[in-house]
């Protein structure tokens, strides 16, 4: 089954590219958290195809109304804001979605519709004629539905899918934010061949969130670098125009993580972390801590000094044994230039016969890293509270359980 996170935090997910709507389902959310939709939405702004000028030119506004799994006593101010609407046999409905409530544990459901497909634009890849996209997942979607896959914007397979794993993550990143502060940011550190000076995992603490969250959301493209953002979108745009992609990296941190979660072995966070992060669309790689730099370096250089208030650096990442040490959570994640160009290219059609690909139409992302970071984010909060809901029911450290 695809579940995001669980078994205690758990993220489900339906919705084609180009289908009527992706929903979302949460399950296992503790109760007496109060989610805010105006705080949830600003997540999936930084998702959003058209949120910025560097991704695709798909334009959704992605607005999330949430269904169920909130209550408040008082039902004014938690239905004050969205509604949903639908039109069936002739008949209009219209009902209220949860605006401001506290969590209940129940499943929360959500829904954000797709209202800007230009489903016109896939023609060329219907059916068993059809073309295939190098790189893309054409071919192998269509062979293991024996054919009957939704071929339009990448049906399931697009990143449209990741709006329930920010949906997922937004609610638990709120949780662990109010549990302990947790914040967790991203930054493009390479775009290509240029890199970034500096590091957001060197940079980022609890005390400066804030202010380097409002740096990325202005910079050119996210990332604490400015200079870097401004080359880097002036090579993506450059790139576009000459009908190429660009690869990117994109670091990943959080700061706040409380220590000891995780398990030590075949579930371990290294393990999870490593597999969310490295299993999002287009990502080739996944690095903890100092990542593949290690590989050069002695023990004497790489081992982090412990001092009794803790570790004195963090090459480690912020964990060891697959556990947290309560050090910043650390990740770098690569992605591969998007595979939609618009370059005449060696493919085949479905039923494997030999063409030259030139695709007809379509809108898409030349540098895929530039819209990603809020998607790890996104999934490191959901293994991070599905680990801390863990700890908290195998750990017996809690407080003795009492009816009366
Ligand atoms: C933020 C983001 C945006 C993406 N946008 C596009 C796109 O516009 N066009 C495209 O062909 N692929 C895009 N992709 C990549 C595809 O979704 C991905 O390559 C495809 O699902 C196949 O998966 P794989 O590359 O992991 O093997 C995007 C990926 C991410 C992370
Ligand atoms: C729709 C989104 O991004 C899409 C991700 C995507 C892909 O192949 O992953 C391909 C493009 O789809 P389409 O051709 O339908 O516009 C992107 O625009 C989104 O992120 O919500």
């Amino acid at each position: 089954m695809e579940i995001l996170g669980g078994p205690h935090y758990a993220v489900a997910g339906a919705g084609e590219s180009h289908g009527p709507a992706v929903t979302t389902i949460i399950h296992g959310c503790p109760p007496g958290h109060q989610i805010r939709r105006a705080e949830v939405q600003p997540f999936l702004d930084r998702r959003r195809p058209g949120g910025n000028k560097h991704g695709t030119p798909r334009n959704e506004k992605d607005k999330v109304v949430f269904l169920s799994g909130l209550y408040r006593d008082d039902v004014d101010v938690l239905l004050g804001g969205s509604t949903l609407g639908v039109n069936v046999d002739g008949a209009s409905f219209e009902t209220e979605g949860y605006e401001d409530g506290f969590t209940t544990g129940e499943p929360i459901a959500a829904i954000v519709l797709s209202t800007s497909k230009k489903s016109g634009d896939y023609t060329q890849f219907t059916g068993p004629g059809g073309e295939v996209r190098p790189g893309h997942t054409d071919l192998v979607k269509y062979h293991q539905s024996k054919g009957f896959v939704d071929i339009r914007g990448g049906g399931r397979s697009s990143y449209r899918s990741t709006i329930s794993d920010v949906i997922g993550g937004s609610v638990a990143r709120i949780v662990l934010q109010q549990l302990f502060g947790v914040r967790i940011l991203s930054s493009i550190s390479q775009v290509g061949s240029l890199r970034t000076s500096m590091k957001l995992g060197d940079k980022l603490s609890l005390e400066n969130a804030d202010e380097t969250q409002r740096q990325l959301d202005e910079a050119e493209i996210p990332s604490i670098d400015v200079e870097f953002a401004k080359a880097a979108g002036e090579a993506i745009k450059e790139t576009r125009r000459r009908g190429d992609s660009l690869g990117a990296a994109v670091e990943v941190v959080a700061v706040g993580v409380p220590p000891l979660l995780g398990n030590p072995l075949y579930q371990s966070l290294k393990v999870r972390l490593m597999g969310v992060l490295g299993g999002l669309n287009a990502v080739q790689s996944c690095e903890i801590g100092s990542g593949v730099d290690v590989v050069e370096r002695t023990g004497s250089d790489n081992n982090d000094p412990i001092r009794h208030d803790g570790y004195q650096s963090n090459t480690h990442g912020g964990l060891i044994g697959g556990i947290t040490t309560g050090n910043p959570l650390v990740a770098r994640v690569g992605f591969k230039p998007t595979s939609t160009i618009n370059l005449p290219q060696k493919s085949v059609t479905k039923n494997l016969r030999d063409i030259d690909f030139e695709l007809a139409k379509g809108r898409h992302d030349p540098c895929v890293g530039v819209r990603a970071g809020v998607t790890l984010e996104s999934r490191m909060a959901i293994e991070l509270l599905n680990s801390l809901l863990a700890y908290q029911a195998s750990a017996h450290a809690g407080d003795p359980i009492n009816l009366f």
